[in-house]
């Protein structure tokens, strides 16, 4: 399976359009500047998964983020429908959908043998925040939320964790270097944030012990994306 070890690029590029000719020019234009790129709902829903396959470059990471969240049988219909048609090598499932359901995500995954995708559990969304938590009755915090999802998720299969870059150190103390930690809430200094709430620059991520970042309009927002996504691999250490 996908083991998830950092190689030289970190960085996943977050192509968030539902315009195919608009991804299929991003990915020709940041494919040598990228470790890999994320397609999610908006293109998926726009498009499909024949045009995920498409889209996406050989010999670089496809990251499928569908974040699936259902009764268990129904999310491992869904991995097995996902893997088969786009092959993904990271795909996302809401970790608050519970240990059973995680557990059947990774089970369905299993059946792709070597070529699995990486589950990847979803913890709480770069875009809340303690207050957003407090509201929807979840006492305690974004970090305490985030470790005590984690722990489930691993425990019950995730490969690894999507968390916001303020999670990473205490998520590594309680679960040590190996799960792999997908990290967006990603902005350069200066970035206007948009609807992100919990957030550190590429550099700050890397430091604190992120497997990758998932970076979107920093990049694709930027006049010159190519230098922008240069900017953002140099500070998170791309070779
Ligand atoms: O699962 C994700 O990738 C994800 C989880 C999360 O908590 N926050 C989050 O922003 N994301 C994704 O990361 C990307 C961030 O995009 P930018 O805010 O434009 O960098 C988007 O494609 C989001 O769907």
């Amino acid at each position: 399976m996908f083991d998830g070890s950092p190689s030289e690029n970190p960085v996943l590029l977050a192509v968030d359009t539902d315009d195919a000719g608009q991804a299929r020019g991003i990915v020709a234009e940041l494919q040598d500047e990228v470790g890999g790129f994320k397609l999610g709902l908006e293109f998926f829903a726009a498009h499909g998964p024949q045009s995920v396959r498409e889209t996406a470059p050989a010999g670089r990471r496809l990251f499928l983020d569908l974040k699936l969240h259902d009764i268990p049988n129904t999310v491992a219909g869904a991995v097995t429908s996902a893997a088969s048609a786009c092959r993904p090598d990271l795909l996302t499932v809401h970790a608050q959908g519970g240990a059973a359901m995680i557990r059947a995500a990774r089970q369905a995954a299993e059946a792709f043998g070597a070529a699995r995708p990486a589950i990847v559990a979803v913890t709480v969304l770069t875009s809340l925040d303690d207050a957003d938590l407090e509201a929807m009755g979840v006492a305690g915090g974004a970090t305490d939320q985030v470790v005590r999802l984690g722990r489930l998720a691993v425990a019950a299969g995730a490969d690894g964790l999507v968390c916001s870059p303020k999670e990473i150190a205490p998520l590594r103390e309680a679960l040590g270097p190996d799960p792999m930690l997908v990290v967006p809430g990603i902005r350069m200094a200066g970035d206007a944030l948009g609807d992100q709430k919990r957030i550190m620059t590429p550099r700050d991520a890397m430091a604190a012990g992120a497997t990758y970042i998932v970076v979107g309009r920093s990049i694709t927002a930027a006049e010159d994306r190519r230098a922008a996504a240069r900017r953002v691999a140099a500070e998170a250490g791309a070779a």
